[in-house]
Parts: C-alpha cells; sequence; structure tokens
C-alpha cells in the first residue's frame, strides 16, 4: 500500500536508498550531537560504567563458587554477596545516568532540528511552498523529529550498550572457556541474519508509515482550515470518509510493521535460548569430566544470559534506527532543499525609494516551466497609480509577484529606482514594496498585534494612526476590548471588510515607498465597500501603486491601464484615450464597469449623500454586532 506523496521534490522519497545514503543520514544525526558533547560524554560514561558493573556479578559468582565455598570462610561469603550488592547498586545507578543523559541529549537535539527546520521552512521560496501540502511539511515537524529524537536514547545509544556488552562478554568468554565461547559466538551470526532480513522488510514500511502520518496530517489540516466549505456543501460526510479510508491505510501500515517487529523479538529470544541450552549440554559434560570447573560454567551460562538484554532490545533498537533513518531522510530531504530565491552575495541594502518601477522585457513561468507573462514592458513613474485589468488567469498576480521578487523572472528583468529586483537584499525590497492581497490572511493574535506585524518597533500612536487613515480605528474602539481584541485563527471574528482594513492598516505602517493591491473582486456591502475604497485611497496617496482594480473610480484615477490576455499587454494608456479606441477595454469596461458608472450617476441624480465624510453610524453598530 502506497501512499499518495506530496508533489514537492523534496516531499516524494523512494522508499528504499543505497546503503551510502543510509549512513549518511545516521552520519549527519551523529553531527547535531556536536554541540552536546558534555551530555553525550556523560551518557557514554555512564553507559561504559554501567557494561563495566553488570560484567563483575558473574565473575564474583564464579569466585564464590570455585574459591569462597571451598576455603569455607563466611566472612569471604558476606564480602563477595556485599560486592555483588555494591555492583547492581552502582550499576543501577549508571544506568540511570545513561538513560537521564540521553533521554535529555535527544530533547536538546530535538529542540535544535525544530528550529533549523522552521527557520529554513520560512526561508524558502514561494515555489517550493506552491508544491508542498501543509499537513507534510507539519508531520516533518513533529512525527519525524520526534523519530529522530527516539532514535538518540534507544537507537543509538541502545546500540553502543549492545556493541560494548557484546565486546566484552566476548573476551571475557574466550578468556574463560574457547569452546564454550566458540558455540555461543557461532550462533550470533544467526541473530544477525534473522534482525538483517527484518530490517530490510521494515525501512520501507516505516516510511511509509511516516508518509501517511503526513497524508493525514494534509487530509486534517486541510478540512479543519476548509470546514466553512465542507460545511456549506454538507460534505462532513464526504470527509469523514476520507479520512476515515486513510486513517485505515495509516493503520494496517502501522500494524504491518508491528507485526514484523513483534516477530523479531521472540526469533532472537528463542535463537538465545537454543545457544543456552547448547552451552549447558557442552559445559555440563566438561564440568563431569573434571575438565572446567563449576564456578566458570556458572559464570558462562550468566555472561550468555547477559547477551539476552541487548538481544531483547536488539529488536526495539533496530526498529529505532529504521525509524530514526526514515524521519531523518524526510528532515534532511527539506534542510537540503535550497530557497531558488536567494540574495546574491553582493546584495546591496536597497535604501528607502522614491517608487519608480521598469519592466523591462520580462517573461515569467512557474516552476512547471510553462510561460505565463510574455514580454511585459512597462514604465512607472514614482507616486503613479498603475491599474492591472484582464480576464481571469490572465497573468495579473503573476505580474504583482514580481515586484517582491516572490518569484524570479525567466527573462528580462524588474527594476526598482534603478536597481534590479535580484541585484538588492529581499528584506530591504520588501521593506519598500507593502502588499495587500484579496485574501486576507491575519494571525491568531490581538488587532494591535495584527497591524504591528511588519514593524516591531511600531509605537501604540503609529498604530493607531494606520488604523485611522486604513478608516477601521472607530470599528476598533467600539469592541470590548479595542486594540487588545483577539481576532482568532486567520481573524475569523472579523467580517470580510473589516479584515481588509486591519491589513491596509498594517501595510501602511510599514510605510512603503510601493504598493501592491490585490482588489479584484469585491464581496462586501456598498458601505463597506465605501470605506475599503477611501482607505485605500489614502494608502496609495503619494505612492507607486499597482493595483489589480475592478473598481471604476480605482480604474479612472490610474496613471496607467494595463489590459491583460493570455500574459501579453494588449492596451495600455489611461482611462478616456482607451475607451476612445473602443478595443478590449472598452469591452471590458462594457461588461464589467459600466454598471458602476451608470449607478454612480443614479445616485447623483437622485441627490443622494454619494461621498460621507464619516462611517455611517448604522455601520459601525452593525459591525460591532457581528
Ligand atoms: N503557483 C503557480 N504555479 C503554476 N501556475 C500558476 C501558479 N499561479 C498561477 N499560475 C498560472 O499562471 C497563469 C496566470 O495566473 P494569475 O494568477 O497571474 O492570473 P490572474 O490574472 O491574476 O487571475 P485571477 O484574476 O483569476 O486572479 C494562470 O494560467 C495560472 O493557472
Amino acid at each position: 500500500m502506497q501512499f499518495a506523496q506530496g508533489k514537492n521534490q523534496a516531499l516524494t522519497l523512494p522508499p528504499t536508498s543505497g546503503w551510502r545514503e543510509n549512513w549518511n543520514v545516521y552520519f549527519r544525526i551523529i553531527k547535531l550531537l556536536r554541540p552536546h558533547w558534555r551530555h553525550t560524554t556523560g551518557a557514554l560514561i555512564c553507559t561504559l560504567m554501567a557494561t563495566l558493573f553488570s560484567l563483575l556479578a558473574p565473575w564474583l559468582l564464579q569466585w564464590v563458587i570455585d574459591v569462597g565455598l571451598h576455603t569455607g570462610r563466611l566472612t569471604d561469603l558476606f564480602i563477595v554477596a556485599g560486592a555483588i550488592l555494591g555492583t547492581s547498586i552502582l550499576r543501577g545507578l549508571f544506568a540511570y545516568g545513561q538513560g537521564y543523559l540521553s533521554q535529555a541529549l535527544s530533547s536538546l537535539v530535538a529542540y535544535d532540528l525544530r528550529n533549523q527546520l522552521y527557520n529554513h521552512l520560512q526561508e524558502l521560496s514561494f515555489s517550493f511552498h506552491d508544491d508542498s501540502e501543509t499537513g507534510q511539511l507539519m508531520s516533518r515537524m513533529t512525527a519525524d523529529i520526534e523519530a529522530v529524537r527516539n532514535y538518540i536514547p534507544m537507537g543509538l545509544m541502545r546500540a553502543i550498550l549492545v556493541v560494548i556488552t557484546f565486546l566484552s562478554v566476548a573476551v571475557i568468554l574466550f578468556r574463560l572457556d574457547i569452546v564454550l565461547a566458540l558455540v555461543t559466538f557461532t550462533s550470533v551470526p544467526i541473530l544477525l541474519v534473522i534482525s538483517e532480513r527484518v530490517l530490510r522488510r521494515l525501512r520501507p514500511l516505516w516510511l511509509d508509515v511516516q508518509n501517511g502520518v503526513g497524508d493525514l496530517s494534509t487530509i486534517m489540516q486541510e478540512s479543519l482550515s476548509g470546514v466553512r466549505v465542507v460545511k456549506s456543501f454538507a460534505r462532513e460526510e464526504f470527509e469523514i470518509k476520507k479520512f476515515g479510508a486513510k486513517n485505515l491505510e495509516l493503520r494496517e501500515l502501522n500494524m504491518s510493521a508491528m507485526r514484523l517487529s513483534a516477530w523479531n523479538q521472540p526469533l532472537l529470544i528463542l535463537a538465545l535460548n537454543i545457544i543456552m541450552v547448547i552451552v549447558l549440554w557442552i559445559g555440563g559434560i566438561s564440568v563431569i569430566n573434571k575438565h572446567l570447573s563449576l564456578g566458570i560454567l556458572v559464570a558462562v551460562t550468566q555472561y550468555v544470559l547477559l547477551l539476552g538484554m541487548p538481544v531483547r532490545v536488539f529488536g526495539f533498537t533496530i526498529n529505532w534506527w529504521v525509524r530514526g533513518l526514515s524521519g531523518g531522510t524526510r528532515i534532511f530531504s527539506v534542510l537540503d532543499t535550497t530557497s531558488d530565491i536567494n540574495d546574491a552575495p553582493d546584495a546591496e541594502v536597497l535604501p528607502k525609494v522614491n517608487g519608480e518601477v521598469h519592466f523591462e522585457h520580462v517573461s515569467f513561468a512557474y516552476n512547471n516551466g510553462i510561460e505565463v507573462l510574455h514580454d511585459i514592458n512597462m514604465t512607472v513613474k514614482p507616486g503613479q497609480i498603475v491599474a492591472i485589468l484582464g480576464p481571469t488567469g490572465s497573468g495579473k498576480s503573476s505580474i504583482l509577484n514580481l515586484l517582491p521578487r516572490f518569484y524570479d523572472v525567466t527573462s528580462g528583468r524588474v527594476t526598482v529606482d534603478g536597481h534590479d529586483v535580484r541585484h538588492v537584499t529581499q528584506a530591504s525590497l520588501r521593506r519598500n514594496v507593502g502588499l495587500v492581497l484579496q485574501d486576507v490572511f491575519l494571525f491568531n493574535a490581538t488587532i494591535r498585534e495584527n497591524i504591528g506585524y511588519g514593524v516591531i518597533s511600531a509605537t501604540e500612536e503609529e498604530i493607531i494612526e494606520a488604523a485611522k487613515i486604513a478608516r477601521i480605528h472607530d470599528f476598533i474602539l467600539t469592541l470590548p476590548d479595542g486594540y487588545d481584541t483577539w481576532v482568532g485563527e486567520r481573524g475569523v471574528t472579523l467580517s470580510g471588510g473589516q479584515k481588509q482594513r486591519v491589513a491596509i492598516a498594517r501595510t501602511l505602517l510599514l510605510n512603503p515607498s510601493i504598493l501592491v493591491l490585490d482588489d479584484s473582486t469585491s464581496s462586501v456591502d456598498m458601505e463597506t465597500e465605501y470605506l475599503i475604497q477611501q482607505a485605500l485611497e489614502a494608502v496609495m496617496q503619494g505612492r507607486t501603486t499597482f493595483v489589480v482594480a475592478s473598481r471604476l473610480r480605482t480604474i479612472k484615477n490610474a496613471d496607467q491601464i494595463l489590459v491583460l490576455e493570455r500574459g501579453r499587454i494588449i492596451e495600455q494608456g489611461k482611462h478616456e484615450s482607451l475607451l476612445s479606441l473602443n478595443g478590449p477595454y472598452a469591452r471590458l469596461y462594457d461588461l464589467q464597469l459600466r454598471e458602476q458608472e451608470e449607478f454612480e450617476a443614479q445616485l447623483l441624480a437622485s441627490e443622494q449623500v454619494v461621498e460621507p465624510v464619516e462611517e455611517p453610524e448604522e455601520e459601525r453598530s452593525k459591525e460591532a454586532q457581528r
């Protein structure tokens, strides 16, 4: 069963990769321990000491049987019994230290990795996020990091414990009795073969499980954030079924992985018990024939039993190695994805610009390589308004995306005050280019925090001033908590028009010289529309503005109108001159804008108040009630 994976290269991984790549992943996880070398060293020392003390007990037992019991002195027995008790206590203490330090180490590494991954995701370009599924990325941040975190104490540290125990038991057994040692250790390859076979089948299973967790997060994230759409189309049943089906797939995958791991365990213990029987059989004959002392046979069986712990945990250890590998592979694949939008090494910091913008023979294609803008040319003087019109899909938003350099042009160049946008730092460019998009996104924070989002140092007065210009201040004052009102996830507690004005205030605070407005559809009533219009006009004052416009007033005020069709500018000029051409603009005007003109004319004729100076009282109370 294979889960559909994210479209992104970094999110679609082959189920298995070569040993070299696998070791590379482990090596990179181990490198994450370097900053925490104190915890690492402490955990390793504790592992060593715990093993050492566990090895002492059988040796003391051998001494009691072969020497102590023969001397008949009780004091010897007391001393050895005390020594066994002492070593057990010390072993316990070091085992505690090992457990504690390796868990602490794993939490520190998970903390670092989470930060690293989150920071990297923030830096990746729009193209990466276009092709990524949010749920997949969230499961990288949670389930995969958890897999790597668990790998450190339960995979890596346990494996070290297993190897140290195996090696020391091997050395001791060979010194005690070569035959019994050979019997024990020739059986070890059987254990290895069992584990290797399990490992080979487990790895793709765990990778599928982890991809499945990602897909499940995607479904969950989508249906929860789109809950309004789900409910309005009454598709709850469909969403429940979709989730249920994926959940079932994930359960089955998990069960298969568990079944396989569960088999591993009894098989290994059975193999160990068979070794024990053989040792007792051969050793017993040697003791009967007086070739071996009873003490040594008892010690050998104790050492073989000591192998039981690593053998028992071997299965789990392998499990965590495999899960750590899958988690690590998925995390590093994102970390290794480089952003295709980077600051050039010699990028300059763009100072506050006047706002002169040039598009010179600009063509552009998204990731899929299909060119959506062809040979776009325009010269925009500081303070000018450029209205962009065109049918849906004609490339209006794509033009806007190039200005703050969300994407790079495929050919040609975009300049701001003579600087190619690719030659200045992204942060300084974006400080100069403010955006207000149609699909407003607000954070789950207070109104004050949302308005101040782009300017950390903004004062209370500046925030209020921005809100006043954006025509939202009066409404905010009607709220019980004023500027401290929590807006909810994505601003759900505000109406569309209110959200848009908060977003306008947020951009206004940035005081950018260039504005990019996506004002393409209006889903608000006339009064709110009027307020937004006022807010937009205030915000456009003295700034170069690019606006995807659907409002006649904005278009009439524009210094340039660009009419786009299939990624080309087919007409360019001012309202009156374009209208007189009787071409595509005139047709668009007839279709979309004439109604607005007539409506305004009607309003004027009936001498209604066309331009109220203040927000109407009833609008304010209506908004407050919403
Ligand atoms: N992220 C993307 N990846 C690939 N193609 C895209 C992407 N975004 C837009 N496109 C394509 O680019 C073309 C132009 O889209 P764009 O969004 O710029 O049009 P638009 O004029 O703004 O449309 P609308 O008025 O509907 O918002 C369309 O064919 C669209 O399918």
